[in-house]
């Protein structure tokens, strides 16, 4: 278990993180989401006491990080793939750190079977691919055999097979009962991840919830139905009380309307269907609702992020501080889960 309190940091004039209070906690996958310059890295370091809080707290099973005789036992994090010595072999480096953390030399090769490196142990890890290099990080954090584990950012760069192993083994690692906290970028990929979701935004809170809360409770929930009719069908849904919308194909997307109902009611009218299908909404869809209040933001993109017009501002591409999304500003559409 983590436990953040109150947690801030500022450089200079510039609030990174601003009173910042959560718990991570066993038994699940936590994704860490926020755009760039969020505060993300701020807070991991901070975790990790590679950076001081200004003020406010980070607990590790119920003390500081200082207080841990050797951490690298209770914590494992990967932070920087690049950090490890280019020099020395992969075998190397991570005995390296076993010895400076009392672990035995026999579970360096072990994690390095755990992570698939271990035909290449001997080779320098200079010449080592990204993936590769991914992965050493990876059994660096896995060392230790900790109960915490954090990765920044593990599937950066990584080709499809990569991020699938990746995903695999955090899931796997939190069957055990770890505690494990994942930032990424990638919203499709955290959607396939997390259970469960701390959401930040110019150092702030947004949300500490689970992935299906997050998502239903910022974006609308609706049905998609196509038919060989498509003028009978147009008529008899608006009689009925529903505003259908026309997408690509010709289906019809209708807003707070379920599969059954639509069913039955084409079904009554003699009506033939080809497609009716509940739509669940995207991560991402849900991180845009979240995100709809702000000005600038339409101005990118549609003033509808539910409907899959043209996108709106990709995470990363984040516009001016200044001008930036309120973030928080947005509140949830309240639709109904399908
Ligand atoms: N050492 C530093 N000195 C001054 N400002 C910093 C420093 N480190 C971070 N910042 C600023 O603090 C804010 C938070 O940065 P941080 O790297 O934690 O965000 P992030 O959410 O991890 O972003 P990214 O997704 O781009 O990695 C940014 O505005 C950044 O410019």
């Amino acid at each position: 278990m983590i436990e953040l309190e109150g947690l801030s940091k500022r450089f200079g004039a510039k609030v990174a993180v601003d009173r910042l209070s959560f718990q991570v906690r066993p038994g699940v996958v936590t994704g860490f989401l926020g755009p760039n310059g969020a505060g993300k890295s701020t807070t991991m370091r901070m975790m990790l006491d590679l950076d001081n809080p200004t003020s406010g707290s980070v607990r590790i099973d119920g003390r500081h990080y200082r207080e841990l005789a050797e951490p690298l036992k209770y914590i494992g994090a990967l932070l920087d793939a690049k950090a490890m010595h280019g020099g020395r072999s992969a075998y190397n480096n991570l005995l390296c750190l076993a010895q400076a953390n009392r672990i035995p030399a026999s579970r360096v090769s072990e994690v390095l079977d755990i992570v698939g490196l271990t035909a290449v142990a001997r080779k320098k890890s200079k010449g080592f691919s990204l993936g590769m290099g991914q992965r050493l990080g990876i059994a660096s954090a896995l060392l230790g055999d900790p109960e915490i584990l954090m990765f920044d950012e593990p599937v950066n760069g990584l080709d499809p097979e990569g991020i699938h192993w990746i995903r695999n083994l955090m899931k796997q690692l939190a069957a055990e009962g770890r505690t494990i906290f994942v930032s990424s970028h990638l919203m499709s990929e955290m959607a396939l991840t997390a259970d469960h979701l701390i959401v930040i935004g110019q150092g702030r809170l947004l949300a500490d919830t689970t992935m299906a809360a997050f998502i239903q409770e910022n974006s609308r929930s609706y049905a998609r139905v196509r038919s060989p009719q498509p003028e009978r069908l147009r008529d008899l849904l608006h009689t009925a009380g529903f505003t259908p919308v026309e997408v690509a194909g010709g289906a019809l997307e209708v807003d707070g309307a379920s599969t059954e109902r639509l069913g039955e009611l084409a079904a009554e009218h003699g009506v033939v269907l080809h497609e009716l299908s509940a739509q669940r909404a995207s991560l991402e869809e849900a991180f845009m609702q979240m995100t709809a209040g702000s000005v600038e933001y339409h101005a990118h993109g549609t003033s509808d992020p539910g409907r899959s017009a043209p996108p709106g501002p990709r995470w990363g591409e984040g516009p001016p501080a200044d001008t930036g999304p309120r973030w928080g500003a947005g509140g949830g559409s309240g639709t109904e889960g399908i």
